[in-house]
């Protein structure tokens, strides 16, 4: 269980700083709604090591994870686009996910493998540029694949997407935290998504985390 106690955090001029408590399950999605400007990307950089909190604890597994820096959590984080080189193909994105000095032929087929997994065999030699939104999405989970890392944090991931890509997307980040019982936690405008995806919802406001 990733588990978050009154993470405190103010930015420079915020006089009443937030304090956020959750608790996401391993193999479960927990959503996070909340206005414009209610916090929510500032609670993904204090899960992801960006900002330090002034107090509390963040947990994993019991561990406390909240001094890590952000290279070496366990934390994937994925943004709503430009989650990949352009310039280079799907397979050598994905690749950026491996352990650094891993035997070459087994990187090339743990590379194989997670586009397979996520249903992009057939794309592995082209350039990420010429890609749809759906699809480097997807290899931005095949990436993720690779580093398999427990808690992965999703920033809007559907955002940019058509509703027929979006619905397979959401399903596939289901399946795949399902599968490999990642935390995922999941900021989202779009009660669809949540109601689609989440096991948990935490709604932002006033600077708190309320169960929804
Ligand atoms: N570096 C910063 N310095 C000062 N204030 C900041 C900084 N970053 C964010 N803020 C403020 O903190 C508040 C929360 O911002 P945050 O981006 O976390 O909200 P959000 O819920 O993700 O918003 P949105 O849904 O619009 O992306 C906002 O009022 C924002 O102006």
């Amino acid at each position: 269980m990733l588990r978050a106690d009154d993470l405190v955090f103010a930015h420079p001029g915020q006089t009443s700083p937030y304090h956020f408590s959750l608790s996401a399950e391993a193999g479960e999605v927990t959503a996070i709604s909340g206005a414009s400007g209610s916090g929510k990307s500032t609670l993904l950089d204090l899960l992801a090591g960006f900002l330090s909190p002034s107090a509390g604890t963040l947990l994993l597994d019991g561990t406390d994870i909240a001094a890590l820096p952000p290279e070496k959590r366990p934390v994937s984080l994925l943004l709503q686009a430009d989650n990949l080189f352009d310039h280079l193909t799907a397979a050598d994105n994905v690749a950026l996910g491996l352990p650094k000095g891993i035997d070459k032929g087994t990187g090339k087929e743990k590379v194989r493998a997670a586009l397979a997994e996520v249903g992009l065999g057939e794309f592995a030699d082209k350039p990420a540029s010429t890609l749809s939104g759906g699809q480097k999405q997807r290899v931005a989970l095949a990436r993720t694949l690779l580093r398999d890392r427990p808690v992965l944090l999703l920033d809007e991931p559907f955002s940019a997407l058509d509703d027929e890509t979006r619905r397979t997307t959401r399903d596939l980040v289901a399946e795949l935290t399902r599968r490999h019982g990642w935390h995922t936690v999941l900021v989202s405008h779009h009660a669809d998504d949540i109601a689609a995806l989440a096991q948990r919802h935490y709604r932002l406001s006033d600077g708190r985390l309320i169960a929804a």
